[in-house]
């Protein structure tokens, strides 16, 4: 449903804001757009929405081209971009029907749908001067929604939202993802909520994909390759045990991780047999921000393959 294709973009001559970054979301999945402030999010976004030019590449959007036929691309498309802006002196039903005036679409059903979807039909005729951040949220998200696109492109869609809002914009997506089968591609900085909302993720570290692929999850991370956090007064003595028992061992992390066949336990009888002394022995979780943490230190500008979510 969307692909792009070898985006490039330099916006200054230092360095590009984006370096042949592809990608593609398969219809009905939510896909996360993760990087550090200035890694190139908001530029994809920006080239969907048509209002960045790529240097090189293209969108796809269910079919059609944004860079060669951009108002009928765009035609399937609701968007979340930047901070939405509504007239304040009006209110949120006065502000939809002067958005929906610019594509001649309004359906009273379908709006009414829409208002009820987002949990806003009870303010939607009170000043938008009156609204919270979260109301002004759930009222970009009803225009992004009218009129019923394929694809919905969020741009940090919970910045500036208190966790219960966070919450609630978070079923509202995944609510419509199983009614409508919408196709969602959206920016975050927030691994809890890419974690939680997002079938898949790409991963971006100055201007480059380092990584797309499905979200890892805590439990397959650690049950893929267990590792053990050991803590010991004799750190030398221990790397020197554990290579011999074929453990690879990294005194700086502290973390061991278990050869075939062998478990955490009898790891540790092993090293006590050969004198190492313990402070502490414990299984190691890997968590999302471990994972990302680890992904992201990799330097962009080296060719080395970054680490699977295994690793
Ligand atoms: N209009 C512009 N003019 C000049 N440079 C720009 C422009 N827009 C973006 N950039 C630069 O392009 C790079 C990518 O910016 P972009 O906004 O896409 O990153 P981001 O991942 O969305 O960051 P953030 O999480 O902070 O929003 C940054 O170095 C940014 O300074």
């Amino acid at each position: 449903m969307i692909t792009a294709t070898a985006l490039r973009k330099r916006f200054t001559s230092e360095r590009l804001a984006l370096d042949d970054v592809s990608f593609s979301v398969e219809k009905g999945q939510i896909v996360g757009l993760l990087g550090h402030n200035g890694a190139g999010k908001s530029t994809i976004v920006g080239i969907m929405l048509g209002m960045v030019r790529p240097d090189h590449g293209e969108v796809i959007l269910g079919g059609i081209s944004v860079q060669r036929h951009r108002t009928q691309a765009l035609r399937q498309v609701g968007a979340i971009f930047e901070a939405p802006s509504f007239y304040e002196y009006m209110t949120g039903w006065q502000n939809l029907r002067a958005l929906c005036a610019l594509s001649g679409w309004w359906i009273d059903a379908e709006v009414h749908r829409v208002l009820e979807l987002v949990r806003l039909s009870d303010r939607i005729h009170h000043k938008v001067a009156t609204y919270s951040h979260g109301m002004r949220q759930r009222l970009a998200l009803a225009q992004a929604l009218l009129p019923m696109p394929r694809i919905l492109l969020l741009d940090e869609p919970t910045d500036g939202l208190d966790p219960e809002g966070i919450h609630e914009f978070r079923s509202t997506i995944l609510k419509l993802r199983e009614e409508q089968n919408l196709t969602i591609l959206m920016n975050s900085h927030l691994l809890s909520e890419v974690e939680l909302m997002c079938d898949r993720c790409v991963v971006l570290h100055g201007g480059r994909k380092i990584y797309e692929g499905e979200v890892p999850s805590d439990g397959g991370l650690s049950a893929a390759q267990p590792r053990y956090q050991l803590l010991t007064p004799n750190p030398n003595l221990a790397a020197a045990t554990l290579k011999a028992l074929g453990a690879p061992y990294d005194p700086s992390s502290h973390l061991v991780s278990l050869p075939g066949g062998v478990s955490g336990p009898q790891l540790l009888a092993r090293l006590v047999q050969a004198g190492v002394p313990i402070d502490s022995w414990s299984p190691f979780r890997q968590t999302l921000e471990d994972w990302y943490l680890q992904l992201t230190h990799s330097d962009p500008a080296s060719n080395q393959q970054p680490p699977s979510p295994s690793s």
